[in-house]
Parts: C-alpha cells; sequence; structure tokens
C-alpha cells in the first residue's frame, strides 16, 4: 500500500510503500544492547533528529487514582472526591486537566466515581481502568463512561516471558478485545505497556496501523497511551528508539497515522526523567501527558501532575485559567488528612521548595526577592520565600525570616541593623557554638522572639 505523509502544513513530507508489517520473532527481542540487565541501561544515538511539532491543543490526564493508588493505601471514597473537586479547580474552565482514571474492581471504586461524576463537571471528565472482558465492558456502559483503558502491553519481556505469547498471538488477541469494546461502544484507550523496551517498527507501529483500521470501521476514536512503564524513555536529540521518545511519538504520528489528539505519554521517573520526557512528548506530537498528583506511582513514581501543569505555563505562555494555588491546597490537604508528607524538596510543593538557607543567598533575598525566588511563588502558590535559620543564616537571613513569618508590612520590615535581628543572632550563635546540628524549628524562633521583644519593649 502507498502510504502520503503530509504535515500540519499540508506539505508532502514522504511518499513511501507502507510496509509496516508485523515481525513476529521466534525468540524475545530484549535489545540487550540497549538493557544488558547485569550492567547499566545504555543510552545510544544514531543521530536522527526529530523534528519539532507540538500540536496546538496540549493536555494534562489525571492517574492519581489508578497509577497513582496502585502503589499506596487506597483512597476512602470521601478522599477521592475531595482530590477530585481540587483537580477540576485546578484545571481551570479549560479543562487543562483533561480527564481522570478509575478502577472499577470493587463496589468502593465504583461508589467514588459515581460520587465524582454526580459533581456534574465537564473536566476531568471520570474515565475508567477495567480488565479487558465484555462484562467490564458492558459494566463501563452501564456507568456511563465514555471511554477505558485497556492493557496493551508491548515489548517482548511482556509478550514473551508474561503473557507466554508470540507477537501475532498477542496482537490478535488484543485486535479482538478491542473490537468488542468498539462493538459495546466504547473508546478505547490502549496503554502499550513498556514501550520503551519494544520493537517499534516490529510491533507497535504495525499494531497501532491496524487500530488505526479499526478506528476508520467504528467511527469510535481509539486512544493511544505511550507507558514508559520502566523509566528508560530519552529525551536527547539524536537517541535511538526504543528509548527515544521523541522518535516513539514521531512514529506513532508519521508512520502509524495516530492523530496527536489521540496520544498520551505516561512516563515514570525510575530515572529522574518524567517530567522532561512528559514534556518531551508534547514538543514531538502527543497531546495528552498523563500524570499523578506529587507522583505518587509505581515505584520511583509517575509523572507529576503539578510540574507539568508549570511546564505548560513555560510552553503555551498561559496557564489558561488553571489555578496553581490549589497546589498548596492540596498539599495541605495530603499532609493534614491523608498523613502523606511530602519530601521536602520537591519542586512546587515541598516544605522548603522555596526557602532559602545559606546567610549569602538570604542577603540576596532581602535585597530582592527574585535574586533567589524562581517566580512570585507567593501569587502562584500562596508560599512566600522565606529563609531558613541556621549557623549560615547571617543578620539578613534573620531579618528576611522575621519579616515573612511575621507578615510585616513593607514599611515595617527589619533589616541588618535592627537591634532585634542582632539580639537574635547572638542567640542563634550560641545555639551551633554549643555543638547544635540541625536547623532552629519555627516554633523555638518564636518563643526566642517573643521573649527577646518583651526585654527591646518591641511589637511585631
Ligand atoms: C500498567 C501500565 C498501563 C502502566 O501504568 C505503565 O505502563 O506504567
Amino acid at each position: 500500500m502507498r502510504k502520503v505523509v503530509m504535515n500540519k502544513h499540508n506539505n508532502l513530507l514522504q511518499l513511501e510503500e507502507h510496509f509496516y508489517q508485523l515481525v513476529d520473532v521466534d525468540e524475545p527481542n530484549t535489545f540487550r544492547n540497549l538493557f544488558p540487565y547485569e550492567e547499566i541501561p545504555k543510552i545510544a544515538f544514531n543521530d536522527r533528529i526529530v523534528p519539532h511539532n507540538m500540536p496546538d491543543d496540549i493536555w494534562i490526564t489525571d492517574t492519581t487514582f489508578r497509577d497513582g493508588q496502585q502503589s499506596r493505601a487506597p483512597y476512602t471514597t470521601d478522599q477521592i472526591v475531595t482530590i477530585y473537586d481540587y483537580l477540576h479547580k485546578l484545571g481551570g474552565p479549560k479543562g487543562i486537566i483533561r480527564q481522570s482514571e478509575f478502577f472499577l474492581y470493587s463496589k468502593k471504586d465504583r461508589d467514588a466515581v459515581y460520587k465524582c461524576m454526580e459533581r456534574g463537571y465537564k473536566f476531568p471528565e471520570v474515565t475508567s481502568w477495567i480488565r479487558a472482558s465484555k462484562q467490564d465492558f458492558e459494566l463501563v456502559k452501564d456507568i456511563g463512561l465514555r471511554e477505558t483503558g485497556i492493557l496493551v502491553s508491548c515489548s517482548d519481556y511482556h509478550i514473551f516471558y508474561k503473557m507466554k505469547m508470540t507477537r501475532r498471538e498477542a496482537m490478535n488477541h488484543y485486535l479482538s478485545v478491542i473490537r468488542e469494546c468498539l462493538e459495546t461502544g466504547i473508546s478505547p484507550r490502549c496503554h502499550l505497556e513498556d514501550i520503551t523496551r519494544s520493537d517499534i517498527y516490529g510491533f507497535v507501529i504495525p499494531f497501532c496501523v491496524e487500530l488505526m483500521k479499526l478506528m476508520d470501521e467504528y467511527k469510535i476514536p481509539i486512544k493511544v497511551r505511550a507507558c514508559d512503564t520502566m523509566g528508560y524513555g530519552v529525551n536527547f536529540p539524536g537517541a535511538v528508539i526504543p528509548r527515544s521518545v521523541p522518535g516513539i511519538i514521531y512514529g506513532l504520528t508519521t508512520h502509524a497515522g495516530v492523530p496527536s489528539e489521540l496520544i498520551e505519554w505516561h512516563g515514570h521517573n525510575d530515572f529522574y526523567k518524567a517530567v522532561t520526557n512528559s514534556t518531551t512528548a508534547w514538543l514531538y506530537g502527543a497531546c495528552g501527558v498523563n500524570c499523578s498528583l506529587f507522583g505518587i506511582g509505581e515505584r520511583t513514581g509517575n509523572t507529576p501532575l503539578e510540574a507539568m501543569v508549570f511546564e505548560y505555563a513555560q510552553l503555551k505562555g498561559t496557564l489558561d485559567g488553571m489555578d496553581t494555588t490549589v497546589i498548596t491546597d492540596l498539599v495541605d490537604y495530603f499532609e493534614k488528612d491523608l498523613d502523606y508528607t511530602l519530601p521536602s524538596r520537591t519542586p512546587f510543593a515541598g516544605k522548603n521548595f522555596n526557602v532559602t538557607r545559606a546567610g549569602i543567598h538570604a542577603d540576596g533575598l532581602l535585597k530582592n526577592e527574585e535574586i533567589y525566588n524562581i517566580f512570585d511563588t507567593e501569587k502562584f502558590l500562596k508560599r512566600p520565600a522565606l529563609v531558613s535559620i541556621s549557623n549560615t543564616s547571617g543578620l539578613a537571613g534573620i531579618a528576611h525570616w522575621i519579616n515573612s513569618y511575621y507578615r510585616l508590612p513593607q514599611e515595617r520590615h527589619l533589616d541588618k541593623n535592627s537591634e532585634l535581628v542582632h539580639k537574635l543572632k547572638d542567640w542563634v550563635d550560641e545555639q551551633y557554638d554549643e555543638g547544635r546540628v540541625t536547623v532552629l524549628t519555627d516554633n523555638e524562633l518564636v518563643v526566642k522572639i517573643t521573649e527577646c521583644c518583651k526585654e527591646l519593649g518591641i511589637i511585631l
């Protein structure tokens, strides 16, 4: 079959014989050159450069209640509904957080779905994740959902070792399940598990070509979720597939003909690349990136949803109505109600993400907050830039701590010449001279400041 490939401006990119046939190998291709197992995985380059192709509309989808919940104690129904409310508010009226996926396994799972649907929000749309069986497709339909996720693992690790099938058998099996889903009138979202260890041209593209044929036949959208299950994806220009995120997205759009709006990237953070890989997927043609709140997900976690909110704003130059302050409300909710404390250095969310310690930095912060703060964190996250007090804080750091902790208006700001600041600095130095090795807590500082204020006859 001949295949004409155009870009979005209708220019002819390629005219080629369409020969992406399934390569039905006898032995699994485990890409031992890239994944030797007894050695650290390798990143190889062929220097093939893929063009940027960011869709005009990009969005975030959420897996807090699916991949997220898989890796922690289950949320109660009320907790799910509360988090769902927050996601709705965070995503804003344009629904930048477009969908959220839910298990349907137990009555409790289904109750949560009903309660979230009762909210009547357009966004995030409630979608499901099920065992791929006729009975479950009927369940999805009965509940009133439009789309469901189906597992279609695509690497030979899964096909040969887990499913004990050949590629042909796996593909036929997946296609018959997807056909069954379409027969029920439900739109399938195909989770291509372990895509970054799969044979892209020998399995993934031929399979997706078949999916696109089914989509044509049934006139029901079929989504392709590219799952970087083990976090092996890389975004470096010229890296080889299957590790290359640009290469995978290019293959899906250009060779399998999957439209951008039907492609999602699902990343994991095993090599610290979940965020950049997701941004890369956007840049090279996927409309959706699938994320979980605070990155809570299997092992090292998924792409943190809050990070992609800020990636979105940086790429698009606008938040498009997203309310970023909700991120701080969610942090408080997770800490107070779910007893989940985020690592203190977690970007945008951890206790210390915008806390400066060293005296010399605090001095800069005091002169102009922009020197050591990433953006107006008070405006966007209700989190003013802070300095914490330790042996390296210096007078400026102490002055800044008092100004921000007591929220003193600009005209009452203390500077490093203030008597109170000097008194406190003497006390802080004493603490560390006596061998203290930890940072001073807010409470300790407040007690000491109250005492000093009394002595000096000052009211803050
Ligand atoms: C189970 C699959 C779909 C997944 O979440 C992943 O690949 O990370």
